[in-house]
């Protein structure tokens, strides 16, 4: 690989910054986007992930140098290699107001890619109403070879739960493994590549605003996920003249095309629309040190915005390792019911309100104002537990948190990984006893 400033190894870091980069040396433009010749004959390209006319605080846009324009591709035909991932609205689906739990998806019993390897699991919105998200789930034994995928539908968090990914990108490479996340722009192409031979996990497939770091408030200026923890790539780029499949997403189905060369031909870039990855570990965690479990809201990683202020589209939320310390405090997560959906999983160890039934790979869906909480085990340890400070260790939960109802697509609904007696979870609760006479 050609190397340009930097070596290929390191990474840029802040979010949300103005990178930029050069694979060779002298390819980037100086002092403009696009000159009238392009250092060594590249074409210049922009990538909007904001309108144009978004005000500066929150304009996003990447310039690419590449060896030929993305434009050149035959027109996409329609991708019958995997019909299960979708967006919202799912047609003739009835939303679900129960409270419904996945076990882990197996791997495939067959060669399977990223690509192949992935289902909607749950989705809310409206893809072409540029609101809401979709959950996926991928389990994949293969890596992507001579095919590339973008999503026109919005950007991607994808949450590693087994298995390592090395994501190739237009603007380079990412390497990550469980307890990292990555974000891929909304019409960035990619391939995935799994140096462990197979992988699992998750995918918020955001349709709205962007991902961004939340507002601190009277926290300060530091903590939760700081910006400089944010790596993204060094610009790499493949010379290859081998076709290459280009599978696209859009509004809410798959589509296809060849392209007679690699798509990953960008010699360097700059701007702040960059794919992205996050180590979960160096997430500054905050709670309480006095009384009462905070709402998770603390726990905020990003959040893609609503129109509403402080409602989100969605909130990435973790319950990572943590000191519990909290006096006379029920120490789980309270019972409650919530304006805002839920949809859970789980990357490694136990969630302190699910004694059983909640594995790594797991989901469960807490949809607008269904009640939950700690299940019956959970709370009665909780409430019989000494309140000594106690360390929850080597665990790892999230949330994708949102202001629309998910529903469940109809694969979600009719697998087998549906658990049937979810609900039995909260059965069983002894009555609370009021003094004699007051009944
Ligand atoms: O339902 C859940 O387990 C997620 C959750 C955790 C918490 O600490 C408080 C509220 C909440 O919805
Ligand atoms: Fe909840």
């Amino acid at each position: 690989m050609p190397e340009g400033k930097g070596s290929v190894a390191s990474m840029l870091t802040g979010f949300g910054n103005h990178h930029e980069s050069e694979a060779v040396a002298g390819a980037l433009p100086v002092g403009r986007n696009s000159p009238q010749r392009v250092p060594f004959g590249l074409y210049a390209e922009q990538l909007s992930a904001t309108a144009f006319t978004a005000p500066r605080a929150e304009n996003r846009r990447t310039w690419l140098y590449r060896m030929r324009p993305g434009a050149g591709h035959a027109p996409f035909r329609p991708y019958d290699g995997n019909p299960l991932l979708r967006s919202a609205p799912f047609a003739g689906v009835v939303p679900s107001p129960n409270r419904l739990r996945w076990n882990p998806a197996e791997l495939p019993g067959q060669p399977t890619d990223f690509i192949d390897g992935l289902v909607t699991c749950v989705g809310n919105g409206d893809v072409a109403g540029v609101a809401g998200c979709g959950v996926h789930l991928y389990a994949a034994n293969r890596s992507m070879e001579n095919r590339a995928f973008v999503s026109a539908d919005g950007e991607w968090l994808i949450v590693p739960q087994s298995g390592r990914l090395r994501i190739v990108t237009e603007m380079g490479v990412l390497d990550v493994s469980p307890l990292h996340i990555v974000l891929i722009p909304r019409g960035v192409r990619f391939r995935v590549e799994l140096p462990d031979g197979a992988a699992r996990g998750y995918v918020c497939e955001n349709h709205g605003a962007l991902f961004r770091l939340p507002d601190l408030g009277p926290i300060g200026s530091n903590g939760l996920a700081n910006p400089r923890d944010f790596e993204a790539p060094v610009a790499v780029f493949e010379d290859v003249d081998r076709p290459c499949e280009l599978i696209q997403k859009f509004q809410g189905r798959l589509w296809t095309t060849t392209l007679d060369h690699s798509p990953f031909d960008v010699v360097a870039w700059h701007g702040n629309v960059a794919p992205y990855r996050y180590d979960l570990t160096r997430f500054n965690t905050i709670g309480t040190v006095s009384y009462d479990h905070p709402d998770p809201s603390i726990f905020t990683v990003l959040t893609a915005p609503s129109d509403t202020p402080g409602t989100a589209n969605i909130d990435f939320v973790i319950f990572p390792p943590r000191w519990m310390v909290a006096e006379d405090t029920f120490r789980p997560p309270w019972f409650h019911r919530n304006i805002m959906s839920e949809y859970m999983g789980l990357i490694t160890g136990d969630y302190d309100a699910k004694a059983g039934g909640f594995a790594p790979g797991g989901g469960s869906l807490h949809n607008m104002m269904a009640a939950h909480g700690p299940d019956v085990a959970s709370h009665d340890r909780a409430v019989a537990a000494a309140l000594t400070p106690q360390k929850i260790e080597a665990t790892m939960a999230f949330m994708f948190e949102s202001r629309l109802p998910f529903v469940a697509s109809d694969w979600a609904m009719a697998t087998p990984l549906l658990q049937a007696d979810y609900d039995e979870c909260w059965a069983g609760f002894v009555k609370a006893q009021l003094p004699e006479g007051d009944a």
